[in-house]
């Protein structure tokens, strides 16, 4: 099916890299080629919106640490340019990080320290914090997370969920115009994975750019409004995330007491991928078939047909109609 076929890298259904005031990042052919020959990035045309919540999908290995590398300005690309808050990087690191807030695989934090000291800590560190507003800026990061109340305990007693919230409440000591989170909820239990999106969420509202990696369709499709997707180091498409699902059929779904003629039916009538489940029957839609035909052909056969339509297409089923793979949701 021609749906199915690789598209090429950049050329998704949606929208095009645009770059101008109100793109945040924006990256041109970015290439990475590592020293053992690994090409982890190929050619990577990227455009995130400002005030995006902007989700940077691809299973594990597709090139999505290595990117955000390269946007903060760690590693030099080996080819293509990038561009964050309008600056080249890695030439304008010194001007744009602080700018923007960062947690990127895993927090560094002192175990033996209170997550309040960890803080303190931080913003020592930090050469244009203002010594005298330090414990309040400390205590209104601690809020924003949630963690007042924990805030004297050691970090090393802290969930790994707590451990993350702490790592963004560092990022956010300092008002940031962008947040950069890589795989912020990796290795969090649900209500982990529940408090840091809500965060992420709140933290959007307010205007922040968020820009999260995640190797997990339904976070992408909970938390953000754009996505990139990315599969062995390319771009297939990107746009918001409403429109990337669009692209996608959705699957006729059939609800019936007579399940196994109305699956018999909908095979003769060209519906691909026929599952049955209980008193479910779903497929693809053929392509050069009106819909009624096909519900009047089932109707005439004497399936008893109690619902019929097109369920709305997720992410996914975008995903697999763009590369014709599954995607590996437990990563
Ligand atoms: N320092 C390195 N030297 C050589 N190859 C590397 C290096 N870092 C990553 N790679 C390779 O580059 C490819 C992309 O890796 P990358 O970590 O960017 O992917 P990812 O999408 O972030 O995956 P993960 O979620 O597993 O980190 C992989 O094949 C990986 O093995």
């Amino acid at each position: 099916m021609e749906e199915r076929s690789t598209a090429e890298p950049g050329s998704g259904p949606v929208t095009g890299p645009e770059t101008g005031p109100d793109t945040v990042i924006a990256t041109r052919a970015l290439t990475k080629r590592y020293r053992g020959g690994q090409l982890a990035v190929d050619g990577l045309d990227l455009a995130v919106p400002a005030g995006s919540v902007f989700g940077f999908l691809g299973p594990n290995g597709s090139g999505k640490t290595t990117t955000i590398r390269m946007l903060m300005g760690l590693i030099e690309p080996t080819s293509g340019t990038a561009r964050v808050l309008g600056q080249p990087m890695p030439r304008a690191t010194r001007t744009v990080l602080p700018q923007v807030g960062a947690l990127i695989e895993g927090p560094a934090l002192y175990g033996f320290l209170s997550g309040r000291d960890n803080l303190l800590r931080y913003d020592s560190a930090d050469p244009t914090a203002d010594p005298r507003t330090r414990r309040t800026r400390v205590e209104v990061a601690l809020d924003r997370v949630g963690l007042t109340a924990a805030a004297s305990k050691k970090a090393k007693a802290y969930s790994l969920g707590m451990k993350q919230r702490l790592g963004l409440a560092a990022a956010l000591l300092q008002p940031r115009r962008l947040l950069v989170l890589d795989e912020p909820t990796n290795g969090l239990d649900p209500q982990g994975m529940r408090e840091i999106r809500s965060l992420v969420r709140e933290l959007a509202s307010d205007g922040t750019t968020v820009f999260l990696s995640s190797h997990l369709l339904d976070e992408i499709e909970q938390v953000c409004t754009h996505a990139a997707v990315m599969a062995q180091g390319r771009l297939i498409t990107q746009g918001p995330v409403s429109e990337l699902a669009a692209g996608a059929r959705g699957r006729l779904v059939v609800t019936t007491p007579d399940p196994g003629d109305a699956a018999r039916v909908l095979k003769e009538q060209g519906v691909a991928d026929v599952v049955v489940t209980e008193d479910r029957v779903t497929g693809e839609p053929p392509d050069d078939r009106d819909l009624a035909e096909v519900n009047a052909a089932l109707v005439s056969a004497g399936v008893r047909v109690r619902g019929f339509g097109l369920e709305r297409a997720s992410l996914e089923d975008a995903f697999v109609a763009l590369t014709g793979e599954g995607f590996d949701v437990a990563g």
